[in-house]
């Protein structure tokens, strides 16, 4: 199995928190205050290496100095398979709700959107082999450790997949700023598989003509569309907005 570094106080903790198998970690000398004693108390009560460096070699590990004082090598993130992503839904006793990304190739973006699909409920994310980011380290950092909690599926043909899980109940809502719904008008009290498009080029034609519906979020001033992450993170939370009532957490 692969190792990845993973980068900065919250992606360690929950790494730790979560289970995941850590090879050893560097603290950087005289960062030993608030999160990082909470990172050393769990390491010493997990029985897991750790030892302090100058921040020089932290640097020199990853490559870059934005890390606050600490950096982990874990083993690389295991993807999921789509029985899991049903089986969360089914335990939470919720209609599933899976996030489709279409060739997404910022890991920032795919961080952040695993961040907000933790946070919205959703149940899982689908992504496709070829021409997409993966699980690196710099989507972990990005996702703030809720690549922990989030299971992350791998697949060779999206489209297919659509197809697979239509048959399993799904619907899919589609997302464009020129789609024909505004996203407000949308209802979520189904199975559903909220597709978001790459940063370049949107939804691939074929994706888009597996999808249901074609929502789409005003967009009022000059510029034609928001960033990925930012638009899937408006959608999610409509979702979960319809699915629940205020106050119930
Ligand atoms: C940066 S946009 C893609 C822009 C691309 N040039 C296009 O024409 O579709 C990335 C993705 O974010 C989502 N998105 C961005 N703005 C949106 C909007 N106003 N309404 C619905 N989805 C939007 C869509 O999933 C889109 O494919």
């Amino acid at each position: 199995m692969g190792s990845e570094f993973i980068i900065g106080r919250n992606p360690v903790l929950e790494a730790i928190r979560s289970g995941h198998p850590i090879n050893k970690i560097w603290i950087g000398e005289g960062s030993q205050k608030g999160q990082v004693n909470q990172v050393i108390d769990l390491a010493k009560a997990n029985g897991i290496q750790y030892q302090f460096v100058p921040k020089k070699k932290i640097e020199s590990l990853i490559d870059s100095q934005n890390h606050q004082g600490i950096v982990a090598s874990v083993a690389a993130y295991e993807y999921a398979q789509l029985e899991d992503l049903f089986k969360k839904a089914e335990e939470k006793g919720e209609d599933p709700f899976f996030l489709i990304l279409d060739e997404i190739e910022d890991p920032h973006n795919l961080g952040s959107i695993i961040r907000t699909a933790d946070a919205s409920g959703a149940h899982g994310v689908i992504i496709p082999k070829r021409r997409a980011v993966g699980l690196t380290a710099t989507v972990a950092k990005a996702s703030t450790g809720a690549i922990e909690y989030v299971p992350v599926v791998r697949v060779t043909n999206l489209a297919r997949t659509m197809d697979e899980l239509k048959k399993r109940g799904l619907w899919f809502a589609g997302t464009d700023a020129k789609g024909d719904t505004d996203f407000r008008q949308a209802s979520f009290d189904l199975p559903i598989g909220l597709v978001i498009g790459s940063e370049g080029k949107g939804m691939s034609r074929l994706v888009k003509e597996k999808c249901d519906f074609l929502l789409s979020i005003p967009m009022q001033g000059k510029v034609t569309s928001l960033n990925a992450s930012v638009a899937a993170s408006l959608l999610m939370y409509e979702v979960l907005r319809k699915r629940n009532t205020i106050g119930l957490k």
